[in-house]
């Protein structure tokens, strides 16, 4: 596919473009197996997959009892997300996690603590995760956090209009969520697990690209049923076909549930397989997670060393 390098301007509602698409679950989830059974990453290129992975991270605390020293020490992860010395065994200088993602009240805690990092702070908005406020104070709550530095805010949508196919009000109130993220990259997050029907997941994911979304992403992590490949599937066909249309790469951000290096391999699996090398850069690939990078360090670890090691040498991840 060629892509514009700049950034998703948006179009006006275009339901053509989806109301007549139907989406197969059996077919989806067919396909999704097969795309993980058929890639088995071996030896030095897993390592390689798994430093590719952390980067494409957005480090993330979204829990009620959040306070600025647990934000720090995230953000200290990030900056260093893997031990020096299993990273000067595996012959590389340090990386850096994709974001650092938290609430609101927490984006200026992060700013300053990743301060001359170049890593970018990402807040949710909107009334997360529900996203049941009304709508002046969803748009103030991303004012808000764009003023306390956020570069990039991650917004969720009203299932509710999805459900009732009321595809003019989801179109206009993320257009106007896009219009208060201003410089703000927006990821539009679906809350997949509510929306009922992998149909629906398409139709909303082209609605929310058509809004301006530069990222569409796949759940809250507080939904019953986070970030499947199936939903990422569907949603990944939905990317590559506005792309078709319009000739804007939208980025991709599976989050909820992501806990494993298997996981994180199967979904760089799917991004390599569906839409190519360009969407395993941070730029159009993330993966949004809270306790995910404890488990690529112990894999990277015992790639380097043979033996794990106990889970607390790898203290916060
Ligand atoms: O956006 C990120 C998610 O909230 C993280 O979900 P998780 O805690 O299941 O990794």
């Amino acid at each position: 596919m060629s892509v514009s390098p700049t950034r998703n301007p948006g179009t006006e509602l275009r339901p053509e473009w989806f109301e007549d698409v139907q989406v197969n679950r059996t077919a989806a989830e067919r396909r999704a197996a097969a795309i993980t059974a058929s890639r088995t990453v071996k030896k030095n290129y897993q390592a390689a997959w798994l430093l590719r992975a952390i980067q494409c991270i957005d480090l993330t605390t979204l829990a009620g009892d959040d306070t600025p020293g647990r934000v720090r020490r995230l953000c200290a992860k990030a900056r260093q997300p893997v031990r020096p010395d299993i990273l000067e065994a595996l012959g590389v200088d340090n990386i850096t996690t994709g974001a650092v993602c938290v609430y609101p009240t927490m984006v200026p805690h992060a700013v300053k603590a990743l301060e001359g990092s170049g890593i970018p702070v990402a807040s949710v908005a909107t009334g997360f995760p529900s996203g049941l406020t009304p709508l002046p104070q969803r748009l103030a709550e991303i004012t808000y956090a764009v003023g306390e530095g956020a570069h990039e805010i991650d917004i969720v949508i009203t299932r509710e209009h999805v459900l009732l196919g009321n595809w003019q009000a989801l179109y206009d109130e993320i257009r106007a969520m896009r219009e208060a993220c201003g410089e703000a990259h927006m990821k539009a997050i679906l809350a997949t697990g509510e929306l009922g029907t992998l149909t629906n997941v398409y139709r909303a994911s082209m609605v929310a690209m058509q809004a301006g979304a530069d990222f569409i992403k796949t759940s809250t992590g507080k939904e019953t049923e986070n970030a499947t490949l199936p939903v990422s599937l569907t949603m990944l066909r939905a990317l590559r076909d506005y792309g078709e249309l319009t000739g804007h790469a939208i980025g991709f951000k599976p989050a909820g549930g992501l806990r494993t290096a298997k996981d994180a391999l199967a979904w760089l699996a799917l991004m390599k397989e569906e839409l190519g090398n360009r969407w395993l850069q941070p730029d159009l690939f993330r993966i949004g997670a809270s306790s995910l990078l404890g488990d690529i360090e112990r894999q990277l670890e015992h790639h380097v060393t043979g033996r794990y090691a106990n889970a607390e040498h790898h203290a916060l991840s």
